[in-house]
């Protein structure tokens, strides 16, 4: 008797082009699984399954297919097709028997014998060279396309080697140049009975060759790195040896201009002790750059000129939004370190992952908020800050003798400065992001009781309080129309203000520029899906009409017209543009008569707050963003975020989505709810990526 029924190779790829045919696997995944059995001449189905799986979890962001999981959901597998016809009936009536009778056990053994596998969970390193890699453990095994294996071992001993010992810093030096850097420490200004928690991050953070510090919007990260470098280049000064050399870095354009503005802000005004300031500010670095550009990219390669062997000259890396840095990014940016430079990462963990493969920052602090401290190293922050590491919520030390190398490496920010005047958003993002899901009902409740929050929903408007009211009651669709021509209203109206000089004053085209970006950043729209009537490019259509329709942009169908803002969609390095920047098309005409021909270019500001101009037809990968994706406006701020959820339920709505919208706000968020049923989801959904990384850098988990 066969252990399974005839389910072979052949009726597998048939299978799978049933099911990408009805768009439910990627040709890729079909293209790589047919590749696979061609180069291995295999007959095993069970090999071509694994590959079509594993290729389609890295087009998910999975770094690696969870086979342990897979099985578990088997279900959704059995189902993914509703069968057109009688031959695709049969193929998947004996797909399903064929799966039903499919253990952990025979999946692994099958695997470990291709000869497309790699299994590196046997001992010793020299596995060969194959297309992919088995690995984790026998309970729960994972499968990898052979590259992003590469990427997690490269990060996985990047970081280990950098926390292997404690750095031995100097006591009394340190906590001299700590009562300096933290002047409110033990003060009013800090919340009663908590722990100064920068302070705490800032020590467990230079007592390493890697560190993290992670917290919510406005939590004071960028406060608390500068203070960061304050101390080691002071610690450095005090010791007569030469200062570190700092780099600055992170993933997009607009996130890296918006860390330059912070820090520039912050270095001025940072309190710093008095035999060292003027030193001191001059050896903190203010210049930010893209993580692309300081690992020097190369033009239509995904090769960088840093690598091992031509490592970047740093001593110290500071990469802040790293939730943003996928596993790729990752473990090259840990390879071009030389060996000895330190990293710190900094971002918000509950954040949305990277566009691509990977949640690297997620994964490394899965134990953040409940610290995981062992006793040395409650002892060490105790001595040299006189602060310990309490749990909020029940006064105790975050103590564990279990706790991983890298907890002991990581200092989560708990309070926020950002939302004193405008607590609405700090207490949304809070309720959203507890460990039990919030209730739609308190949700809503909040969002249609506070001055700074908003709801539009069917039947229901509650307007935030700066926001100009409309003066009778709207349907959703009109209050949709009134939100984005008033939030747009600004920007667009700034258009009017070119100077009359024209090309001939490029000083004051700057300013007017600057000025528009500026309006702009007051208020954008965010969307959780790309298509359909709430997705991002109906919405951007319909924007578009309303705001010809009130007058603020010009009648037609024209590409582009002044006014157009437009997002980057892919890096191109030789106009200097990366994925993600946003441009705004102006019309530099100093002759505003209709019958004089437009100018148009497109603005960008750089890194430095300056402007650059590029001509339109120079654009390939551009896109109208009146709405954007959330995932797209990771890294940047607006004062006000409206987020449009869909009305039909989809897996990008998750608790993170809702999380990275609304902290994209720094005064007012609006949310649109065509369909409120779906907010319970939304809120219970939570982003999961299948990765090796977790299991190594948390704390051993009972069996
Ligand atoms: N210890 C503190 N005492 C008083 N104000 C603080 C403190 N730390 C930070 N702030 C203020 O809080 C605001 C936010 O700080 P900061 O920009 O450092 O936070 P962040 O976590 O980097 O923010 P973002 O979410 O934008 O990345 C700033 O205005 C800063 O001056």
């Amino acid at each position: 008797m066969t252990r399974f029924p005839v389910f072979d190779a052949t009726l597998l790829l048939q299978l799978l082009e049933d099911w990408q045919q009805s768009g439910r696997l990627r040709a890729l995944d079909l293209a790589l699984a047919r590749f696979i059995r061609q180069q291995t001449a295999t007959d095993d189905p069970l090999l071509l399954l694994s590959v079509a799986l594993v290729s389609e979890a890295a087009g998910q962001g999975h770094v690696c297919l969870d086979l342990h999981t897979s099985l578990q959901q088997r279900q959704q597998l059995q189902q993914r097709l509703q069968p057109a016809n009688t031959a695709q009936q049969q193929r998947q009536q004996c797909f399903v028997q064929w799966l039903q009778g499919l253990t952990l056990e025979a999946w692994l053994s099958s695997l470990s014998l291709s000869p497309a596998i790699s299994d590196c969970r046997a001992a010793g390193d020299a596995w060969p060279e194959r297309p992919l890699v088995l690995s984790g453990s026998n309970h729960s095994p994972l499968l990898y396309l052979r590259r992003y294996h590469q990427h997690e071992q490269q990060i996985q001993q990047g970081i280990l080697q950098r926390l292997q010992q404690p750095l031995a810093l100097p006591e009394a030096a340190t906590q001299h140049l700590l009562q300096a850097l933290f002047p409110e420490s033990g003060s009013a200004r800090l919340p009663t009975d908590q722990p100064d928690w920068q302070k705490i991050s800032c020590v467990l953070a230079a007592r390493h060759n890697f560190g993290i510090i992670t917290g919510g919007p406005g939590t004071g990260k960028t406060t608390t790195v500068i203070r960061l470098l304050a101390l080691l280049q002071g610690l450095q000064l005090l010791q007569q040896q030469p200062l570190l050399q700092i780099r600055l870095a992170a993933p997009t354009g607009k996130a890296a201009a918006r860390l330059n503005a912070s820090i520039s802000r912050n270095v001025s005004s940072q309190p710093l002790p008095a035999a060292l300031e003027q030193q001191l500010r001059a050896a903190i670095p203010t210049q930010v750059t893209t993580l692309h550009r300081l690992l020097g990219s190369q033009a239509n390669t995904r090769h960088f000129r840093h690598h091992a062997g031509h490592p970047l000259p740093a001593d110290l890396v500071v990469v802040d939004e790293a939730s943003m840095v996928d596993v790729e990014m990752m473990a090259r940016l840990l390879d071009a370190l030389p060996p000895t430079a330190r990293l710190i990462l900094i971002g918000d963990k509950d954040q949305l992952a990277s566009v691509e493969a990977g949640s690297v920052l997620g994964d490394l602090c899965q134990d953040a908020l409940a610290g995981h401290y062992t006793a040395d190293t409650c002892d060490w922050i105790q001595r040299i800050t006189g602060e310990a590491p309490l749990d909020p919520q029940t006064g105790r030390l975050l103590l564990d003798e279990q706790g991983s190398a890298i907890s002991q490496a990581t200092g989560m920010l708990r309070h926020s400065y950002r939302f004193a005047n405008h607590p609405g958003i700090g207490q949304l993002a809070a309720t959203v992001n507890r460990t039990q899901p919030a209730a739609a009902t308190e949700v809503l409740q909040l969002l249609e009781s506070r001055d700074n929050l908003g709801c539009l929903r069917p039947e229901k408007n509650h307007w935030t309080r700066s926001f100009p009211q409309p003066t009778r009651p709207l349907t959703l669709q009109q209050a949709f129309h009134h939100l984005v021509v008033e939030g747009y209203r600004g920007y667009l109206q700034q258009l009017n203000q070119r100077p009359t000089t024209g090309q001939d004053d490029p000083e004051a085209l700057q300013h007017w520029a600057q000025a528009v970006f500026a309006a702009h950043a007051r208020f954008q729209l965010l969307a959780a899906v790309r298509q359909g009537d709430w997705g991002v490019e109906q919405l951007n259509r319909e924007i578009r009409k309303a705001l010809v329709t009130a007058g603020l942009l010009p009648a037609g169908n024209q590409q582009w017209y002044a006014g157009r803002p437009v997002l980057i969609t892919r890096n191109d390095y030789s106009l200097k543009l990366m994925n993600g920047d946003i441009g705004i098309c102006l019309d530099l005409c100093s002759d505003a008569s209709p019958d004089q021909p437009a100018q148009l270019w497109v603005a960008f500001a750089d890194e430095q707050g300056g402007i650059r101009w590029i001509l339109p037809s120079r654009l390939q990968d551009a896109e109208t963003v009146f709405a954007m994706t959330v995932h797209k406006s990771q890294g940047s701020e607006f004062e006000h975020t409206a987020l449009v959820l869909p009305d039909q339920p989809g897996p990008v709505l998750t608790r993170e989505l809702l999380y990275t919208g609304i902290t994209r706000s720094s005064k007012d968020f609006t949310l649109v709810l065509p369909n409120p049923e779906l907010l319970t989801g939304t809120l219970q959904n939570r982003v999961e990526r299948a990765s090796g990384l977790q299991p190594l850098f948390s704390r051993p988990k009972p069996d």
